[in-house]
């Protein structure tokens, strides 16, 4: 089901978060909106709740308060209806050893109930984005790092998800990698696929998100336009030393 245009692709109202037995919320008040197009950036200090917001986010687990509308439908309430909408992309590479990548895809694309000749529409699209051709036969062990973190999240979006959430996609990668890895993942954004991204190096956030929400201790310390916060009272010189200044981290 594809967005609707008129609506926000989604929407968060007072997240709060306590896991069973805890002694404090590890999510207080968060509240956000991401529209059609977006990369947003998620960002944050080790335990700041990234991971578990994106749990929330994408239906894993439940919050304790608060409610998330994705394009429009309650995923608290619904989320077998919206687990078909969302795609969630995890940092470690979770493809099949002994296939290729092409095979890993087929596969993939087959549990997120692509038919035959959906797939072999989307199959070419997706190896021409992502810029996988020569390997696509290669069984998936035999390629590289970069390549495979490729394949990993091309194998996450062959459904065409409304919003994608990307956990830290480029940890460990060289700067060649990880250069070629954004720049495919900004042409996601560009045809129109929207992004939650979360990572550690700001000058990745700085590069290709929109907007981000920097949090810490479960609590958001800021939010907005990436360049507005930067630039905004001129006191920062980029997105790190707002992070750093911000966060005390
Ligand atoms: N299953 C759990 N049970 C209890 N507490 C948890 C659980 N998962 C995470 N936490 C706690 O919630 C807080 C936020 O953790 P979370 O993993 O969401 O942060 P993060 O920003 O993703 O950190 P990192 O960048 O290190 O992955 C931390 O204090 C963590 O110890």
């Amino acid at each position: 089901m594809p967005a609707d245009d008129s609506q926000s692709v989604l929407e968060v109202r007072g997240l709060g978060k306590r896991y069973p037995g805890g002694q404090k919320d590890v999510l207080t008040d968060l509240t956000l909106r991401v529209e059609k197009g977006e990369i947003f950036g998620l960002l944050g200090p080790n335990g700041a709740g990234k991971t578990t917001t994106i749990s929330i986010l994408s239906t894993l687990i439940k919050p304790s308060r608060g409610s998330v509308r994705i394009c429009g439908v309650d995923a608290l309430k619904h989320p077998f209806k919206v687990r078909p909408l969302i795609s969630l992309i995890p940092q470690e590479i979770a493809l099949f050893p002994k296939l290729t990548g092409r095979e890993n895809m087929r596969y993939f694309g087959t549990l997120f109930g692509l038919q035959k000749i959906e797939l072999d529409l989307k199959l070419p699209e997706t190896l021409a984005l992502f810029d996988l051709n020569e390997f696509a036969d290669q069984l998936i062990t035999k390629c590289s790092g970069g390549i495979q973190r490729r394949f990993n999240i091309a194998c996450g979006i062959l459904h065409d998800p409304a919003l994608i959430f990307l956990d830290e996609p480029t940890v460990g990668m060289d700067v060649h990698s990880r250069n070629a890895l954004l720049d495919r993942v900004q042409q996601l954004s560009l045809k129109g696929s929207t992004l939650i991204y979360t990572t550690h190096y700001m000058e990745e956030a700085e590069k290709i998100c929109s907007r981000v929400l920097i949090m810490d201790k479960g609590i958001c310390l800021a939010q907005g336009a990436t360049d507005e916060l930067i630039s905004g009272n001129g006191k920062y010189r980029n997105l790190n030393e707002l992070f750093l200044k911000t966060t005390g981290k």
